[in-house]
């Protein structure tokens, strides 16, 4: 699914009045019915167990003085019809209110309901705390960091503990970078109400506070346009994820599905190996080979009779290279540690290799005390770096939207993706895109789970799968395994292992998305 920017949405939305056609206003009609529908279905559970009868209930309709002030009150004029209690309030925030704002506010005064005007602090009134308050004031309109009256406004339904519904998106949030943006002038929303598409900024860790649920609502803008339209950030849906998975041919053998080689564990970290390993033997590789250092080896084989495994020279950790020529994809990293003879065996890994390489925890920090390295990576290798890892490569300390743009360049300069992770983790393309994930919990932020990744990408690509649809399918099927994995866990308790117990169903599920 696409990610588009506030301008790209506004010509969306002027193509679709063109071409479907429709008139604007009726466009917001259809917008503000699915805003409707939504919160009809949605309301018993938005409201506190203590007003549970319909007559008490209060939606609390705050409007700007542009189209997303208008469908604030499109929907107020529908909840009115509908017979449920609504205070509407319109915030002043412009002297020159938009065509569709004026007509839609036309037609409510026609219910005989009046509105609150604010215009200045006086007029704000105390919003209640066992409402739902709908947030109307600034959709993808926002060119400036909310202020004055606009701003108090804000800041007073965010002292608010009723439930907040954003309508498009939390008022003050820009679309993208809010990086010179102030926190205070923007809604904490608990649910956002987003027209066709999801924005980038519900995405980035800086914002976590202002973004609650996001529900997408299908407006019906043009699927031509949408289709045509280049676009530069995707957010990975279940049915893209599964468009990318390959059907396994009755004929074919474990030949076909390649033979993956890992490199992995070192004195103290035999467990990243082992996790590693039987994720990559458990997506798809024929075969698996992981080199490791002699001590480690028993652990191992204990834990998988299905891997072979390549005894390192040193007993303790990687220190040499093995014969490459066997291997269809290479995945290192996972506890290998910084040993100077760890550091000269990956500089001769990325020289020598001939298939893309996945890089992973000691691999990266070794390579951003190597920066120059870099270059010599095989094109269309893989980096999976968490943001410390990825700050490390990156050089500074960067906010989540800085980071990607930086990932974006990373990947474009060296032909490599890259897959940041955490949550929505981000995967860039070396032709600039960034898909963003889709799955995935905050149980999954314990030790293990980034050697599981690896081994999930490194299995994939040794089944032939091309980097892109190896990373990104690994990336989403990883996260739907920590998800299927929790259903019997907590976000406490949830490991690595689970995760991997769950791949099987995981790579199923795709089938019914
Ligand atoms: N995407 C679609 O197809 C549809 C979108 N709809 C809704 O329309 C808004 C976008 O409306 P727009 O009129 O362009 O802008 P806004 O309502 O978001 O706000 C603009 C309004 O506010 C003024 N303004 C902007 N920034 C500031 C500021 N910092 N301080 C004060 N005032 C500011 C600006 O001058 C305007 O007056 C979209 O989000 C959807 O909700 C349609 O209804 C359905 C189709
Ligand atoms: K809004």
């Amino acid at each position: 699914m696409k990610i588009l920017s506030a301008e790209k949405i506004r010509e969306a939305d002027a193509y679709t009045i063109k071409h479907e056609p429709i008139k604007s206003i009726d466009l917001m009609e259809r917008a503000a019915g699915l805003c409707f529908d939504w919160l009809y279905a949605a309301a018993p559970k938005l409201f506190p167990d203590s007003i549970s009868e319909e007559k008490d209930w209060v939606f609390y309709i705050v409007c700007g003085t542009g189209n997303n002030g208008g469908d604030g009150l499109v929907l107020a004029r529908l909840l009115q019809r509908n017979g449920y209690n609504t205070e509407v309030a319109v915030v002043h925030v412009s002297d020159k209110p938009s065509k569709d704002f004026t007509a839609s506010l036309d037609k409510l005064g026609k219910g005989k309901k009046s509105v609150i005007e604010i215009k200045k602090t006086a007029d704000i009134p105390d919003f209640p705390d066992n409402a739902i308050i709908i947030d109307a004031i600034f959709g993808t309109g926002l060119n400036r960091p909310s202020e004055g009256i606009g701003r108090e406004v804000i800041e007073k339904i965010n002292q608010s503990k009723s439930t907040k519904v954003s309508i498009d998106m939390p008022s003050g949030l820009f679309d993208c970078d809010n990086a010179k943006n102030d926190p205070k002038g923007i809604v904490r929303s608990n649910h956002i109400l987003t027209f066709q598409l999801p924005k980038l900024s519900f995405f980035l860790s800086e914002n976590e506070a202002m973004v609650g649920a996001v529900h997408i609502l299908d407006i019906g803008l043009h699927p031509d346009f949408l289709k045509n339209i280049d676009a530069t950030f995707h957010y990975l849906t279940g049915s893209e994820a599964a468009e990318m998975r390959k059907v396994r041919g009755t004929y074919s053998h474990k030949g076909t599905y390649g033979h993956a080689l890992i490199i992995a564990g070192a004195e103290g970290k035999w467990g990243a190996a082992v996790l590693a390993s039987k994720a990559c033997l458990r997506s798809g590789a024929g075969l698996v080979t992981t080199h490791i250092g002699t001590q480690g080896a028993d652990i191992l084989h204990n834990a998988m009779p299905e891997l072979m495994i390549q005894h390192d020279k040193a007993g303790t950790h990687f220190s040499n290279l093995p014969d490459l020529s066997d291997y269809d994809a290479i995945g290192v990293g996972p506890g290998i540690g910084k040993s100077d003879d760890t550091v000269r065996a990956l500089k001769l890994l990325i020289q020598e290799a001939k298939v893309p390489l996945v890089l992973d925890a000691d691999a990266l920090n070794i390579l951003a005390d190597n920066l120059t390295w870099m270059a010599f990576l095989p094109k269309g290798s893989i980096l999976t770096p968490h943001p410390g890892e990825f700050s490390r490569l990156a050089g500074s300390k960067l906010s989540h939207f800085e980071s990607i743009e930086k990932q974006r360049e990373i990947s474009q300069k060296n032909g490599i993706y890259i897959l940041l992770k955490g949550a929505n983790s981000s995967l860039s393309f070396p032709d600039g895109r960034v898909l963003i994930n889709s799955t995935g919990n905050p149980g999954m932020a314990s030790g293990g789970m980034g050697d599981t990744l690896t081994g999930i990408i490194t299995g994939l690509l040794a089944a032939q799968y091309k980097p892109l649809e190896a990373a990104a399918l690994a990336m989403f099927v990883h996260g739907r395994a920590g998800d299927l994995a929790l259903k019997n866990q907590s976000v406490e308790s949830l490991v690595a292992s689970d995760l991997i117990d769950n791949l099987g169903k995981a790579f199923e599920s795709l089938s019914h998305d």
